[in-house]
């Protein structure tokens, strides 16, 4: 059914030509369509729009041609979605008003039924459905329940996260509480997403190497092997931590589908730790994307031959970064094909 299955083929751990290639946050800021839409509308305007989704959805695959498309949207309509305030300010990022920092505070947050409360997303995976017409499969995504837990408790970015590591050491019933309520919404919500028709689906543990290996096991990784144990009879579903990569074992044995890993980690020693069977994909600094295109081809070819071109998804180790230019993108994209 769909045209250019690589990706899918890729996760299932067949054998392909080459391994199929896509970008973290490919739909973003380095493409200059996408900034003119942004100086019209703001963030959630964009999100909320399904005309306006669709377009950044198909955008990077009309322009830059990666396997796979991503649909735009973002973690944080979760917590929106379960009563919890977020705004997204400019040059500071996710903004939310009122945190959650006690029992008390859980009051107010209610897990939706995110049919109803997120009907935005599904019509928005509809649209790009059609946009697409079969010729890549598209990806949903969420936050892992942790990494949604960090906005909401810290109400904002940070580089340690500090507040929602000292909400979960000292009120742990409250933080797993919590915890439970954005799995049981993430779970509803990603079924939901699957019924629209998405082909795989990605769960970002983005701030889940803030934790010891220990709490790690507690306070994310317990959630989001509920999230894969209800989501893999309907789908396959792809793991990205970063800086988890303590966990690759464990997660390995999970059930999902494939594995992120992050340019910190290399190639043979995430294999190692995953055990050496199961999809792996990454890890290309993004801020490599910075060295001229003849330097990144060299690297991406390096990093093909570490990784092995089967049970592998070449992408970045994290989100592409705002400043990237076009030609560079492009130079990732294509040197993966032409490997
Ligand atoms: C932690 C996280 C968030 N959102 C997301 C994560 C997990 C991935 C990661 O770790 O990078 C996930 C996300 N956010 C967005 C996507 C769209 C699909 C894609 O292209 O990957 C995806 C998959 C769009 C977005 N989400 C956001 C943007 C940029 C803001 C804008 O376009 O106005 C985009 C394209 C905003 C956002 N949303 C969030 C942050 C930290 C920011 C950045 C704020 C800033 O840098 O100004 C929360």
């Amino acid at each position: 059914m769909i045209k250019n299955d690589l990706f899918l083929r890729a996760l299932r751990g067949e054998t392909v030509e080459r391994p199929p290639v896509w970008m973290m946050r490919q739909a973003g800021r380095y493409l200059p369509d996408f900034m003119k839409l942004k100086e019209k509308y703001d963030f959630f305007t964009r999100c909320q729009t399904p005309e306006l989704a669709t377009e950044i959805t198909v955008m990077p695959i009309d322009q830059i041609g990666p396997d796979a498309a991503i649909l735009f949207s973002d973690i944080l309509v979760i917590p929106q979605a379960m009563n919890i305030e977020v705004q997204m300010k400019p040059g500071v990022g996710p903004w939310l008003p009122n945190p959650i920092r006690s029992a008390a505070d859980l009051d107010r947050v209610v897990v939706p039924d995110v049919a109803d409360s997120l009907s935005y997303v599904m019509e928005a995976i509809d649209m790009t459905k059609d946009a697409l017409a079969n010729r890549v499969p598209l990806i949903g995504f969420a936050g892992s329940p942790w990494t949604i837990l960090c906005y909401c408790v810290q109400g904002q970015g940070s580089k340690n996260f500090d507040k929602a590591k000292e909400f979960c050491f000292t009120q742990p019933e409250a933080a797993h509480e919590l915890l439970q309520r954005i799995t049981d919404t993430t779970i509803a919500y990603l079924h939901e997403k699957v019924k629209h028709g998405v082909n795989a689906v990605q769960v970002f543990d983005s701030w889940g190497g803030m934790l010891s290996p220990v709490d790690y096991q507690e306070f994310s990784w317990k959630y989001i092997q509920q999230i894969i144990n209800s989501l893999r009879p309907v789908t396959e579903v792809l793991v990205f931590g970063k800086g988890c990569w303590f966990a690759l074992n464990e997660m390995s044995k999970s059930g999902a589908a494939a594995l992120g890993v992050d340019w910190t980690c290399s190639a043979r020693n995430a294999r190692y730790l995953s055990g050496g069977n199961i999809t792996l994909q990454g890890n290309f600094d993004p801020s490599r994307l910075f060295s001229p295109p003849a330097m990144i081809k060299k690297m991406v070819k390096q990093m093909i031959d570490d990784f092995g071109k089967d049970k592998y998804i070449a992408n970045l180790g994290h989100g592409i970064l705002p400043n990237i230019p076009v030609e560079n993108a492009q130079a990732f994209v294509d040197a993966v094909k032409e490997y």
